[in-house]
């Protein structure tokens, strides 16, 4: 049915790298613009993690042009997925924290492990930093204003039953259904016509990615200062520590 499987492999956590960010948007490109396919199955190949988020060692100790280059990399990613002409489904076999999670929110059906350990959240504040706005915005699309606020300051990291509850995720299946769920679901979202589901798609979710369109460089710009602040590359570097130290 023209379904292709985008698996991240990227040990030990899938962490949302530069190489990572530019791969995946080529690889969208190519499924784009082959019209035999239809849908694409976002997943992971590293065991009980979708994604650790972005690579927080890109936006700690690195050149302004760096973190330019890297930032406009997760832009552009972002922007690829949101309006995706595709059917995105996300099969999330593992945790999925900040970037990892906004990956997902950006699919159009997300299916999750029944593994309570497979939390997922945007948790930028527990790092010390700020899901930035269009971050936000498509978890308010997601699961409301007053849900989104209360995770957003919080940090929250919703295990499956409360992802669900919530809406974060559509499905939470056993861990061994979740490829087989997202392809019975896929078929359904490709028993409608193409077009008429892409201009749906669109009107939904238009308003929202140009908000960022209009004012990409801005954005770049905001979060340059931001990440180049002593306090946030000190929270960063903190918490990188504690992910270091927890092994020893
Ligand atoms: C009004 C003002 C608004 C301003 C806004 C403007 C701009 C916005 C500015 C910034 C926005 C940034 C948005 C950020 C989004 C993100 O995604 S940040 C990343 C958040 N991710 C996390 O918090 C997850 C951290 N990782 C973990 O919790 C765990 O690693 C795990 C994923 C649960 C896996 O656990 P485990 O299997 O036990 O593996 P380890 O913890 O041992 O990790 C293995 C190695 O991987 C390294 N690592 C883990 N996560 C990351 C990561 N995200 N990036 C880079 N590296 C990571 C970890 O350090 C280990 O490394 P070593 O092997 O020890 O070297």
């Amino acid at each position: 049915m023209g379904v292709a499987v985008i698996k991240l492999k990227n040990p030990p956590v899938n962490s949302l790298s530069l190489e990572v960010l530019t791969e995946f948007v080529i690889s969208l490109e190519k499924l784009e613009n082959d019209k035999t396919f239809r849908g694409v199955i976002v997943t992971s190949d590293c065991p009980g993690i979708f994604s650790a988020g972005l690579d927080l060692t890109e936006m700690c100790g690195k050149s302004q042009a760096h973190y330019a280059e890297y930032w406009r990399a997760v832009q552009e990613l972002w922007l690829r997925l949101y309006l995706s002409n595709l059917v995105l489904i996300a099969a999330i076999n593992g945790v999925s924290p900040a970037g990892g999670c906004l990956m997902s929110l950006t699919c159009d059906y997300r299916v999750l492990a029944d593994n309570p350990k497979y939390n997922m959240g945007l948790n930028e504040t527990l790092l010390g930093i700020v899901a930035p706005s269009w971050f936000k915005d498509t978890l308010v699309n997601t699961v409301g204003h007053r849900t989104a606020e209360r995770a957003l300051q919080l940090g929250l990291l919703f295990p499956p039953a409360e992802a669900l509850r919530v809406g974060m995720v559509d499905q939470v299946v056993p861990e061994d259904q979740v490829h087989s769920t997202a392809l019975s679901v896929m078929a359904q979202w490709l028993a409608v016509p193409d077009h008429a589901r892409q201009l749906t798609k669109n009107l939904m979710r238009k308003p929202t990615a140009d908000r960022l369109v209009k004012q990409r460089d801005a954005d770049i710009q905001y979060f340059l200062r931001f990440i180049s602040r002593d306090s946030i590359q000190k929270s960063l570097r903190v918490y990188l520590d504690k992910l270091r130290q927890k092994k020893g």
